[in-house]
């Protein structure tokens, strides 16, 4: 296959196009972020050559564009074997279990995020892969500097999601330092899709706001007004990840990076959903336990290093993400509608902690 590449010469462009694209396995392919994930992958490298895998049952679309395998991070042999038998050059690693679900389960939230992560590494070393296993603002903590946080300073977080990141940071530098392990990961701040719902995260109400405005025209948020997250939308969150994917490895000088696109706050948001759909949408406040996670997150993060080191770029932010989310949504609203189909928040059941539950 002969791919657009205007600024190689033709024996360049000869040489380039016979070589076999990489074999990508993508870990959690079934999450918010991992369906994008594959179709980009298949877009670029060939249906064939990227193995999406997921402990859930796929849809019979998920299926149809591409090998898709029961894959539990949790297994070594089983993730060996699909390394194995499909010739896996690159994983992108995407299994999580996310801040709010984290708390809420902590035994589950250490057991994938720490040993399905280390599986994934082993089988790195072991099999020469290069592993893409993206970071959070979650691995940020309480004592970390909010404005402008920079890729390297005070890590000290409280949830379970964070500490098991920071963890998955510094074992990956270690391997890579250690053992020559291509790790590669940057810290996302919350996306923002139409396209798949979220997982259990705090960010979750950027998305759910969305679908509540089209449905109902009014929002119950479990953040407090003023509490200004980083977000990014997943064109953008796509785009960086594929290129810190593919980037040299003489052109990374770290092997984590920040990555920022916008920040905005519940009640900015609405402003801009006003603005874009309805004068009278309404939102109430109900803050729960994730605002005690997002207190400690950062307001903006620096990330001159990710933008030097790979060309990170983001292009939308929160006006762009509000027209891009309605407009991509709204149809779906109008078709519920008129064949009176229910339905109801995308974002997981996720309103009390473990510790809260148990008590
Ligand atoms: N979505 C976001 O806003 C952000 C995501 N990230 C990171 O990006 C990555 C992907 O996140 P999302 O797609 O949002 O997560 P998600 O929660 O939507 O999906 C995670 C997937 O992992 C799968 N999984 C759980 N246990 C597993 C196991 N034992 N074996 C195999 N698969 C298992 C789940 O079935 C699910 O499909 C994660 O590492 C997450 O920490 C980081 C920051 C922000
Ligand atoms: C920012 C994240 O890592 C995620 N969206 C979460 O809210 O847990």
């Amino acid at each position: 296959m002969l791919r657009t590449m205007p600024n190689l010469n033709l024996a360049a462009r000869r040489l380039y196009s016979t070589a076999r694209p990489p074999r990508v396995l993508v870990t959690g392919s079934l999450g918010q972020l991992g369906t994008t994930m594959v179709n980009t992958l298949r877009a670029k490298f060939g249906s064939e050559n990227v193995v999406a895998s997921d402990i859930k049952k796929p849809a019979l679309e998920q299926r149809s564009t591409g090998p898709f395998v029961y894959a539990d991070v949790l297994n070594y042999r089983a993730m060996e074997q699909v390394v194995v038998d499909y010739g896996i050059d690159w994983i992108v690693h995407f299994s999580a279990i996310l801040s709010a679900a984290g708390e809420r389960n902590p035994a589950l939230g250490l057991n994938v995020n720490i040993n399905g992560f280390q599986n994934v590494l082993d089988l790195a070393k072991n099999h020469g892969l290069r592993l893409l296993s993206p970071s959070t603002m979650g691995a940020f903590g309480p004592t970390t500097p909010k404005d402008e946080t920079p890729d390297l300073t005070i890590m000290r977080p409280n949830t379970i999601y964070g500490i098991s990141k920071v963890h998955m940071e510094l074992l990956g530098e270690y391997y890579t330092e250690k053992f020559g392990v291509d790790f590669r990961s940057l810290r996302y701040p919350g996306i923002i899709s139409a396209d798949s719902p979220p997982g259990g995260g705090t960010t979750d109400y950027a998305v759910d706001i969305f679908h509540s405005a089209l449905k109902e025209n009014r929002y119950s948020c479990f953040l407090k007004s003023d509490t200004r997250l980083p977000m990014a939308y997943i064109d953008d969150c796509i785009v960086g990840t594929m290129q810190l994917l593919e980037a040299p490895q003489e052109a990374l000088t770290q092997r984590v990076y920040n990555v920022h696109a916008c920040a905005f706050s519940p009640e900015e948001l609405t402003a801009e959903i006003r603005r874009h759909h309805s004068d009278d949408f309404a939102i109430e406040y109900r803050p729960d336990f994730r605002q005690a996670i997002a207190d400690t997150w950062p307001r903006t993060m620096a990330d001159e290093a990710a933008r030097r080191d790979w060309g990170w770029n983001p292009l939308y932010g929160t006006t762009d993400i509000v027209r891009i989310m309605l407009e991509k949504l709204r149809p779906v609203y109008a078709a519920n509608a008129s064949s009176n189909a229910a339905t109801s928040s995308l974002i997981p059941d996720i309103t009390t902690p473990a510790a809260v539950v148990a008590n």
